[in-house]
């Protein structure tokens, strides 16, 4: 059983081609990412993976499911962590995380979270009053409170201090250990070259490479995979 399978996803916004017949395959206990440059149409698969938009052709399936179709089924198993996730302003981090860990039958301790993305001191105060790399931590926590297993986790750490990174490669490589498949979304190449099994190389709806980190630099003849992604995507533009 794949974790996640996209096949021959296209997507239009007007005249606009966001998706145009992109196609992979996320494996179990793998970590996954996907890369692209502004507009590459990252956060276009992302929301089609969760079911939050209808592709107008291809199929997505997560864990052999539909997340439209089958969107109570696909909730139970997907914890998505999208960029600038609206969570309840008025509610104190640890009731977010209490209600989203209340959304599944199975899940994390959310005192465990608090704790594990450095959140005690911030536990009884309101999601409005927090600073933005804490509201990201809350944001990671409320995706994986449901004990996923499959999470997408979309720039989980833009905006973080260098602390905070680590405690969130640490939290994600954990994952990884307890067989969770993950989609990374990411910007950062150091951190997909530390944490990524395999890289797809979205440039303009498409799908332009698919490897791992090292086998995409030496592709390219370059020594890092930041290199290697300017080699192909930068003769597109
Ligand atoms: N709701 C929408 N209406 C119109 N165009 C959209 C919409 N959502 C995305 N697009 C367009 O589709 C294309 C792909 O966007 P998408 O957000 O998927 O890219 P991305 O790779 O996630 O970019 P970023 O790195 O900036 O987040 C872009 O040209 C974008 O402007």
């Amino acid at each position: 059983m794949t974790a996640i399978e996209v096949t021959d996803l296209h997507k239009r916004y007007g005249r606009t081609t966001a998706l145009d017949g992109v196609s992979f395959t996320v494996h179990p206990g793998e970590i996954f990412g996907l890369l692209g440059r502004n507009g590459a149409g990252k956060s276009t698969t992302v929301a089609a993976i969760a079911g939050l938009i209808r592709p107008d052709r291809g199929t997505v399936r997560v864990l052999g499911h539909d997340p439209v179709r089958e969107r109570a089924t696909v909730r139970r198993v997907l914890g998505v962590q999208l960029q600038d996730a609206a969570l309840h302003p008025a509610l104190t981090v640890r009731e977010l995380i209490r209600l989203h860990r209340g959304l599944h039958a199975d899940g994390l301790d959310p005192d465990f979270l608090i704790d594990a993305l450095n959140l005690d001191h911030r536990r009884d105060t309101r999601f409005e009053q927090l600073s933005g790399g804490e509201a990201q931590r809350v944001s990671i926590a409320a995706a994986l409170a449901g004990k996923p297993r499959v999470a997408v986790l979309d720039e989980l750490t833009t905006g973080l201090d260098p602390e905070a990174r680590r405690d969130i490669w640490r939290i994600v490589t954990d994952l990884r250990a307890d067989g969770v498949s993950v989609l990374l979304v990411s910007h950062a190449m150091e951190e997909v070259e530390r944490l990524c099994d395999r890289v797809a190389l979205l440039d303009h709806g498409r799908l332009l490479a698919l490897d791992t980190p090292a086998a995409l630099a030496a592709q390219t003849g370059r020594d890092t995979l930041d290199e290697a992604f300017l080699a192909l995507t930068g003769g597109t533009r």
